[in-house]
C-alpha cells in the first residue's frame, strides 16, 4: 500500500529583509518571518491571523513557493520546492496557487474571463482546443459563471471577477490555494457567497487551504485549524475551535478581544445567516496533521 500524502511541512521558515539601514558599517536585516514551522494536510483549511505587519503574508509567498526562504525549508508533497524560474518549479507551480485581495489587478482587461482560464489550462497542458473549451466552461460552471465566460473584466462585479480567479486558480486541479485577504475587499454578503464557495469546491477537490486574513470570525468559520502571527513569529498553532474558545497566549486572547462579543448562539445564528450553516465541520481533511 502506498504511504498517505504528507501535504505541505514547512520547517524553520526565515525571510529576512534589509532594513535600509546600515549598523556599526553593515547592511541592517530585520525577519519578517522568523523561524515558523507548520504543516498542511491535504484536504485541511489552515488559517493565519495576525496584526499587519506579523509576517502572513510573506509566510504565506514561502509556503506557495513564490519567494525564496533566507533559511528554512517547504516540501510539498514530499518533494522540496525547485528554484523560482527553473523547469521543475514550472511543474511545482501548478499545483500551488495564490488568489490575492484584488482580482482586478491580476486579471488582463482585454480578454474575455473564458479566454484568460483557458489560458491557464493550455500553459500546463496540451489539449485538442474543444477539450481545453470545455473544461474551461466546466470550471466557469462551478464557481457560477457558466452563461457569462464571454464578459470582460470590466463587465463583472467584484464578487464575480474573484470567482473568476478562483477559477483560473482552480482549473489546474492544485493540491494547494493559499487564499491572501482573497475575501476582505468584498462585501459581506458577497464574502459569503465567495467563502460558501470555497467550502464546496474544497469537499469536491479535496483542496489544501491557507486562508490568510484579518477576519477572525470568517478564519474561525473556514479554518480546521488556526495559527497566529505576531513580529513574524508563530505564537500558536491549534484546532480552530480549541484556540478560539482557549487561546493559551496573551496577545491571541487581545486579537480575539477585538471580534464583535456575542454569545455562542448568537454567533452560530450569525454564521448560519451568513454562511448556510456549513462551516470548517463540515468536512475534515483526508489526513490531519497535528502541529
Ligand atoms: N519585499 C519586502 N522588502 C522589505 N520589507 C518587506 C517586504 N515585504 C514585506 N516586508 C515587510 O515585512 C513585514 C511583514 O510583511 P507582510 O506583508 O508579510 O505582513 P502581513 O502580516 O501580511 O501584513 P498585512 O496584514 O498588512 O498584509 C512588514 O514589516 C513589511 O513591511
Amino acid at each position: 500500500m502506498s504511504e498517505a500524502p504528507k501535504g505541505i511541512v514547512a520547517t524553520n521558515l526565515v525571510r529576512a529583509y534589509s532594513s535600509g539601514r546600515r549598523l556599526c558599517g553593515k547592511a541592517d536585516a530585520f525577519r519578517a518571518v522568523d523561524g515558523v514551522s507548520l504543516t498542511i494536510a491535504p484536504g485541511e483549511t489552515l488559517g493565519i491571523v495576525g496584526e499587519s505587519g506579523s509576517g502572513k503574508s510573506t509566510l504565506g509567498r514561502m509556503i506557495a513557493g513564490i519567494e525564496t526562504p533566507t533559511s528554512g525549508a517547504v516540501t510539498f508533497w514530499d518533494e522540496h520546492y525547485a528554484g523560482v524560474g527553473t523547469p521543475q518549479w514550472r511543474r511545482q507551480r501548478r499545483h500551488v496557487q495564490v488568489v490575492f485581495q484584488n482580482p482586478a489587478a491580476v486579471v488582463d482587461p482585454r480578454w474575455s474571463i473564458h479566454a484568460q482560464v483557458r489560458e491557464a489550462l493550455t500553459t500546463h497542458e496540451q489539449l485538442a482546443p474543444s477539450e481545453a473549451d470545455d473544461r474551461t466552461q466546466a470550471m466557469l460552471a462551478m464557481v457560477g459563471l457558466g452563461t457569462m465566460g464571454k464578459r470582460l473584466p470590466h463587465q463583472l462585479s467584484g464578487g464575480q471577477l474573484q470567482r473568476a480567479v478562483i477559477a483560473r486558480a482552480l482549473v489546474l486541479n492544485p493540491r494547494l490555494v493559499v487564499c491572501d485577504e482573497a475575501v476582505s475587499a468584498l462585501d459581506v454578503s458577497v464574502q459569503a457567497q465567495i467563502i460558501n464557495m470555497l467550502l464546496e469546491l474544497r469537499e469536491k477537490l479535496n483542496l489544501s487551504l491557507m486562508f490568510i486574513s484579518h477576519d477572525l470570525s470568517v478564519v474561525r468559520h473556514i479554518s480546521h485549524r488556526v495559527g497566529v502571527m505576531h513580529a513574524g513569529k508563530l505564537l500558536e498553532i491549534g484546532d480552530s475551535t480549541t484556540l478560539f474558545d482557549n487561546p493559551r497566549h496573551d496577545y491571541t486572547r487581545r486579537l480575539l478581544a477585538a471580534i464583535p462579543a456575542d454569545s455562542p448562539r448568537q454567533r452560530r445564528q450569525r454564521d448560519m445567516k451568513a454562511f448556510g450553516g456549513r462551516g470548517a465541520a463540515a468536512a475534515q481533511p483526508e489526513h490531519p496533521v497535528q502541529s
